[in-house]
């Protein structure tokens, strides 16, 4: 927006990632961010106009929780946002024909006498740039930092937190109300309805599982089997109804899915240097706060550059 020439590189093979959706034969599935909340005046303004675009529309599930395994409705008031149609959509937009580079997994970052180079893993390089931003989990920002080893040394104190997803397909739908489910006391902590969101393919009954941290910590080397069956038994205890075998199963570990602790950073940067750190761990741990994060990054990036 600001007229400055960018260059996107990702490892992943398409935008989004922990908003990412995953493609698969009984319909797209989010497995990371579910929804999102806005509560910042300038990021309510983003998603008003994102909802405006047809980018987004608000999510209103039948919303349960479950306390010691005590199911019981949770209606709230609390507006929850999701990309149409699927969570990914939103970044594909957001995107738009910024030049990006996928599959390309960034492995070093160094300045040379007045430029930044990246090199990948592939051992290309890639440049020159005048500033850099780095917007990755801030484990894997630490890697990335070592031109500024006092922002290297900040970035490593923010540790992050794994989690389990698993997606359980049914092609006769099971016997429940619930759409979306907020749990404690339970391996899982969060569960949800694909077909409650808009715009979703309503062919086969999907579900989406999250283990809670504690759980995914504890379980983090499990093959990938042993994860679906475990959950999937927590699943139908917390439901109460009978769950079976799933049509379609996949596991999904995410090794750094939130931060451990909460910080007000905004964002980090060596303004000098031209580099920049952003990410939702800057904040709150949510699609709202790598937002602002990355808002702020943008913001001191420019301030520098006038
Ligand atoms: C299971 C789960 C559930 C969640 N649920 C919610 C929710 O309901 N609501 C909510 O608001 N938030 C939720 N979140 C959090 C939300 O997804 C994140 O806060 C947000 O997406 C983070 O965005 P980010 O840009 O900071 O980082 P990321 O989304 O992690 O983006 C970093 C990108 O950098 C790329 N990358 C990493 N290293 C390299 C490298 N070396 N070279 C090149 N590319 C690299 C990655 O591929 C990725 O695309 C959830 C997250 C998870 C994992
Ligand atoms: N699994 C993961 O890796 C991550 C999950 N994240 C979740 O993303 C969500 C985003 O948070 P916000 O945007 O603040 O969303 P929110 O306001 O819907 O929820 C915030 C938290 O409040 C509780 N809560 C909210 N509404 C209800 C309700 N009706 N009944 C019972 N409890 C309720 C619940 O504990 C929830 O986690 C939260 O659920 C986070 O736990 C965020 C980051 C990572």
């Amino acid at each position: 927006a600001a007229g400055l020439n960018v260059q996107l590189f990702d490892k992943s093979r398409g935008s989004g990632g922990r908003m990412s959706s995953k493609r698969c034969d009984v319909g797209d599935l989010d497995l990371g961010a579910q929804y999102f909340t806005a509560r910042d005046r300038h990021f309510v303004e983003a998603v008003r106009q994102w909802q405006e675009n047809g980018w987004l529309a608000e999510w209103k599930p039948a919303l349960y929780q479950s306390q010691g395994g005590q199911l019981s409705l949770s209606p709230d008031t609390q507006q929850r946002f999701v990309g149409v149609p699927r969570m990914s959509a939103l970044t594909r937009q957001l995107l738009g024909d910024l030049p990006a580079t996928f599959a390309c997994r960034i492995t070093e970052v160094f300045r040379g006498e007045r430029h930044w180079h990246l090199v990948d893993a592939d051992g290309q390089s890639h440049g020159p740039f005048s500033k850099v931003v780095v917007a990755v989990p801030a484990p894997q920002a630490v890697a990335l930092l070592s031109a500024a080893p006092k922002l290297a040394s900040a970035v490593a104190s923010a540790t992050m937190e794994p989690v389990w997803a698993v997606a359980l397909s049914f092609a006769r739908a099971l016997d429940t109300p619930v759409e979306g489910c907020f749990v404690q006391d339970s391996p899982l902590d969060w569960l949800a309805r694909n077909r409650s969101k808009p715009g979703r393919a309503v062919g086969m009954d999907s579900w989406v599982l999250h283990a809670s941290s504690a759980w995914s910590r504890q379980h983090l080397d499990l093959p990938r089997e042993a994860v679906i069956e475990q959950l999937r038994c927590a699943f139908a205890e917390l439901l109460g109804c009978a769950v079976p075998e799933a049509d379609f199963a996949l596991a999904h570990r995410w090794l750094y899915a939130r931060p451990a602790q909460g910080h007000q950073w905004g964002a980090l940067a060596d303004a000098d240097l031209g580099l920049y750190v952003c990410g939702d761990w800057c904040l709150s741990g949510r699609v709202e706060g790598a937002w602002l994060s990355g808002q702020e990054a943008a913001r001191r990036l420019l301030e520098h550059a006038a």
